[in-house]
């Protein structure tokens, strides 16, 4: 491609002899004085992923890095592309970089069988127009646990337990499969995901904000069911009051969730728990007897994902209730998706086949993502003046067939 000051920018994958030069233009454009752990860190993930670069001759203007994962939907679990050190230098900006990048990330995705693509955005006006939806949203939430945690019910009885975290990935890896299923957009993890990005084991900076290493807390006495756990780290008394950062609590009901949550806000020399990416259904704001003591202080919106071959996850999903629709779909990125389709689904399966009949809903992929995990209600959308409503009652018959038990969610950042 050509970019309006002449010069020719080359489209290509990036060798691994190049992943410094990648290193450096994401911290020159993520603004980032980045120590030699989280250089380690970030080189692992890049070695890791597809990376697709923009040439201004030997130089890179640009990239984009695809790591592969799998990712929890609906009764079931996709292989997805998810998209980080997205970075344009800020000489070649708005030429349209990016947006060449994403046809090569589409191609990739075709040729990995990648059906989803995920990401976690810098700002949210970028990544509508690529397809992306946020997929739900998350809550900051913070406990003042300088008075008794006041729950609603009794906690969980079982003991609980500090484990060395270096245990966590054998002891709450197999809770945390068993759960992934309960809400959509969740990583599936292995021994490496847990080290790298849950506990921080292998090499990023342990000391942001003053934290210490993380510690992990599990539900259930040893040889017992595990019941739960909490992954968290803490800050003692100094200049601001001692506090809990809370990375990720997962229960097997209410009672363990309240035991964990009044362990955490019971820990002595702290006063504030914090959980800075916890769910917008977290059940503990139910579940406390005081809801200014749990604050919600801060919503935002979490990971965002995109339907990369709409035809197999449509398909590959559970639903709730029987639907058939005629959807018109628009998909400017991906014009394979696009067209009219007759969605056919219910708790036995589904299909989706181009037809010629008249459209019962006319969306765009990224109302159809934002809808498709089960966090955003098509009838909203409507509403939004977003999607267009031929049929009366179509909406609110798809957001009956989508519908989850719980919003989706995912467990990293
Ligand atoms: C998953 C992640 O890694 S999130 C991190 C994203 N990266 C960053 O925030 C780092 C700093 N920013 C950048 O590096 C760049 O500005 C990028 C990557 C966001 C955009 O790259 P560009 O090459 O400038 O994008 P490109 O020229 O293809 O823009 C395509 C369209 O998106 C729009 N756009 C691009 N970035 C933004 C933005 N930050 N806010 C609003 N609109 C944007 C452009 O205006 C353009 O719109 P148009 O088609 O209507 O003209």
């Amino acid at each position: 491609m050509t970019t309006d000051s002449c010069t020719t920018v080359n489209i290509r994958a990036i060798p691994e002899a190049d992943i410094d030069q990648a290193l450096d233009l994401s911290y020159l454009v993520f603004h980032v004085k980045a120590s030699e752990k989280a250089r380690r860190h970030d080189r692992d993930i890049l070695l890791g992923s597809a990376r697709i670069g923009a040439y201004d001759g030997d130089r890179l203007a640009g990239q984009i890095a695809a790591y592969p994962l799998t990712l929890s939907v609906p009764g079931s679990r996709l292989p997805c592309a998810a998209l980080d050190f997205v970075s344009v230098v800020a000489t070649h900006r708005r030429r349209g970089l990016l947006t060449s990048m994403f046809d090569e990330v589409w191609r990739g995705c075709a040729d990995a069988g990648q059906v989803l693509s995920c990401l976690w955005a810098s700002e949210s006006a970028i990544y509508g127009r690529f397809g992306y939806a946020s997929a739900g949203e998350t809550c900051r939430i913070e406990i003042d646990s300088s008075r008794p945690l006041a729950l609603r019910i009794a906690p969980d009885t079982r003991p609980l337990r500090l484990i060395d975290p270096a245990d966590a990935p054998a002891l709450a890896g197999p809770f945390y499969d068993a759960h992934l299923a309960h809400r959509a957009g969740r990583v599936v993890r292995d021994e490496a995901w847990w080290r790298k990005h849950v506990l921080h084991l292998d090499g990023e900076d342990d000391d942001d904000e003053g934290f210490g290493p993380p510690r992990v807390v599990v539900l259930g006495a040893p040889g017992e069911p595990v019941g739960g756990y909490a992954v968290y780290r803490t800050r003692g008394p100094g200049e601001s009051p001692g506090a809990v950062l809370v990375r990720e609590l997962e229960a097997d009901g209410a009672p363990a969730t309240a035991a964990l949550w009044s362990y955490l806000a019971s820990i002595d020399l702290t006063a504030t728990v914090r959980g800075p990416f916890r769910p917008a259904d977290d059940p503990l704001l139910l579940l406390t007897a005081d809801r200014d003591q749990v604050r919600v202080t801060r919503r935002e919106p979490g990971l965002w994902i995109r339907l990369v071959d709409v035809r197999a996850a449509l398909t590959a999903r559970s639903w709730a209730a029987p639907v058939d629709l005629v959807l018109d779909l628009r998909d400017t990125a991906v014009p394979a998706n696009a067209g009219r389709f007759r969605l056919t689904a219910g708790p036995d399966g589904s299909s989706w086949t181009p037809t010629d009949e008249a459209a019962d809903l006319t969306l765009d992929v990224r109302e159809l993502a934002a809808c498709y995990p089960g966090g955003t209600r098509l009838a909203h959308l409507v509403y939004a003046g977003l999607v267009t409503e031929h049929t009366p009652g179509a909406a609110r018959s798809l957001d009956a067939a989508l519908a989850t038990e719980w919003l989706p969610a995912t467990g990293e950042y």
